[in-house]
């Protein structure tokens, strides 16, 4: 059966394990199974240059040949399920592949052909784009699909993407004309046994906004975007599906990877209205804006590896000063007690006095392989080549940050919202930091969102999170247990500095957080 297991979800581990480099990155990988555009502005063409922009790569299987312009389809050439079926085998064979993503599939034998081989390969999901009709009007694939469709395909699919129209066919002919109907046909379409369906509005009449409705079975959203005025609107549809192949191999669960997906057909669609490509109505649109950024992007989900999130030990000048120690010197004992990545948090220090607490620190750090990370100050981080930095959200934008330290460097921001969160993504952070979970001393003024706002949050984040404010070997368990799957670690000041023996507290810190691995819920959430 499909799963959707997600790469990030850890179970406890050593820091030293945690940080093993030797083995070879995996690129996250989408086969596309569709039709080959000419114009190269929908089919295998858009699949493959949305995969590019997010970072991931994408084999193809071509089932159709379209000469088609941005004017429309001129011809179509289907090729025989064999012959589709070899291509996937001779992919499958030899690439290990996170996600297959099937567009125009234009006769029921191909259906068929790709059934059988998503059964046999154990593939991680499957993203469905029903391509019934070009967006010139042209017809790709015929109602001697749908039974396939429906019957074999689609209970086999993560998620299924028709658009308005074509999820109407599905659905019989059932009118669909408003976000209402697209919530009703979304449950019919539901029932055919896929387990998210995505009914997409960009054909949605009268209105500013543009909304999909996505449906998982029990919840319908409500994804809102307002239209963008463009001529470039040929294989939005692929690409959006595509982008959600790649971010779902990128170990995204699906509201995240459909939300990332989103916003990324949106910015590409902003960066298209002023281009002209053809002709015809319909015209291509920009996957490769970002085409300055996209090596950050790509690599920066390859490297950060979040388990490192696990014990995160943020200093305080002030707390260490009152015990008679130097921050490096907390550091080195809260390493030894299992802290498994360090921020240095020095409010008070002139530069040169952070330069040289944050070089000693990260000495340390190097020492027993544990990154440390700057707060909010970039240039402290460039100066002592520092693993990372990590920003509140009045410190620099996280774009600025990361088009400064590259791709190398680990990027971690404090988000209260999902909306935050998402941005933090889409603008190249790895991680993020949510609170605060309890009130503190540490952060008067912060507000205090509570473990709902936790669970909030992570459900619908993209990155991996560390929860922080107030936490304590006390109250950690709790955390842990409130079951929030992208939750990676928790995030700790005084409990573990404003303490006479740093080292003690952050193994009793430690014994409590294995403690509530090994209980069932937990252990579950951080595995
Ligand atoms: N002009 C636009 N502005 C913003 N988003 C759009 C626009 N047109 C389409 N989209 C978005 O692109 C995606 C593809 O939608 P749609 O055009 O309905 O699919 P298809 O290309 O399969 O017909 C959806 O997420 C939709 O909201
Ligand atoms: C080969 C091929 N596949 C799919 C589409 C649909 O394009 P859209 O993304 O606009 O729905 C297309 N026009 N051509
Ligand atoms: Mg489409």
């Amino acid at each position: 059966m499909l799963n959707l297991a997600c790469s990030f979800r850890f179970k406890s581990v050593t820091a030293a394990a945690a940080f093993s480099t030797d083995s070879p990155v995996h690129v996250p990988c989408v086969l596309t199974i569709a039709g080959s555009d000419s114009g190269a502005g929908a089919g295998i063409q858009a699949d493959i240059k949305a995969c590019a922009a997010r970072g991931v790569y994408c084999c193809s299987a071509i089932t159709s040949v379209t000469a088609q312009n941005t004017i429309g389809v001129q011809g179509i050439s289907t090729l025989p399920a064999a012959f589709v079926e070899q291509q996937i085998n001779s992919v499958l064979d030899d690439i290990h592949v996170d996600v297959v993503k099937t567009g125009m599939l234009a006769s029921p034998e191909i259906i068929q052909s790709v059934c059988s081989r998503i059964k046999q390969y154990s593939i991680g999901s499957l993203v469905v784009d029903p391509v019934m009709v070009s967006t010139s009007g042209h017809e790709l694939s015929g109602p001697s699909i749908l039974d396939r469709l429906r019957k074999a395909l689609l209970p086999l699919a993560t998620i299924v993407t028709p658009n308005m129209l074509e999820a109407s066919v599905l659905a019989d002919g059932k009118p669909v004309n408003t976000v209402l109907d697209m919530r009703e046909v979304a449950a019919e379409i539901h029932r055919m046994g896929p387990r998210y369906v995505l009914v997409k509005g960009g054909h949605l009449k009268n209105s500013h906004d543009l909304v999909d409705v996505l449906y998982d079975g029990s919840e319908w959203h409500e994804l809102r975007g307002s239209r963008i005025k463009t001529r470039s609107t040929h294989g939005t549809g692929c690409t959006l599906a595509a982008s959600i192949a790649a971010e779902l191999a990128k170990g995204l669960d699906v509201l995240p990877a459909v939300m990332a997906a989103k916003e990324y057909v949106a910015k590409a669609l902003e960066h298209s209205s002023s281009i002209k490509i053809g002709g015809g109505a319909q015209g291509p649109m920009n996957h490769f804006f970002q085409l300055a950024d996209w090596g950050k992007l790509s690599s920066r989900q390859c490297r950060f590896d979040p388990r490192k999130l696990f014990l995160y030990a943020v200093t305080d000048s002030g707390m260490n000063k009152r015990w008679d120690r130097s921050t490096p010197a907390a550091v080195e004992q809260a390493i030894q007690g299992g802290a498994t990545i360090i921020q240095i948090r020095e409010k008070e220090a002139e530069t040169l006095e952070f330069i040289k607490i944050a070089e000693a620190s990260l000495a340390i750090g190097r020492k027993y392989g544990v990154p440390v990370l700057i707060n909010d100050r970039v240039d402290v981080a460039v100066a002592c080549n520092a693993d990372g930095v990590h920003l509140g959200q009045t410190d620099m934008p996280v774009r600025l940050a990361r088009s400064i330290l590259g791709p190398g460097k680990i990027i971690g921001t404090s988000c209260k919202t999902v909306e935050q969160a998402v941005k933090a993504y889409e603008d190249g952070a790895d991680y993020i930091g949510c609170g605060g979970v309890y009130p503190t001393t540490t952060k008067k003024k912060n507000k205090t969102i509570g473990l709902d706002g936790l669970r909030l949050l992570c459900e619908a984040s993209p990155l991996p999170v560390v929860a922080i404010g107030g936490i304590s070997a006390a109250n950690v368990e709790e955390v842990m247990n409130s079951r929030p799957a992208m939750l990676h670690g928790v995030a700790v000041v005084s409990t573990l500095f404003d303490q006479s023996d740093v080292g003690q507290a952050t193994r009793d810190l430690r014994a409590s957080m294995t403690a509530a691995l090994s209980e069932s819920t937990a252990g579950k959430v951080f595995s």
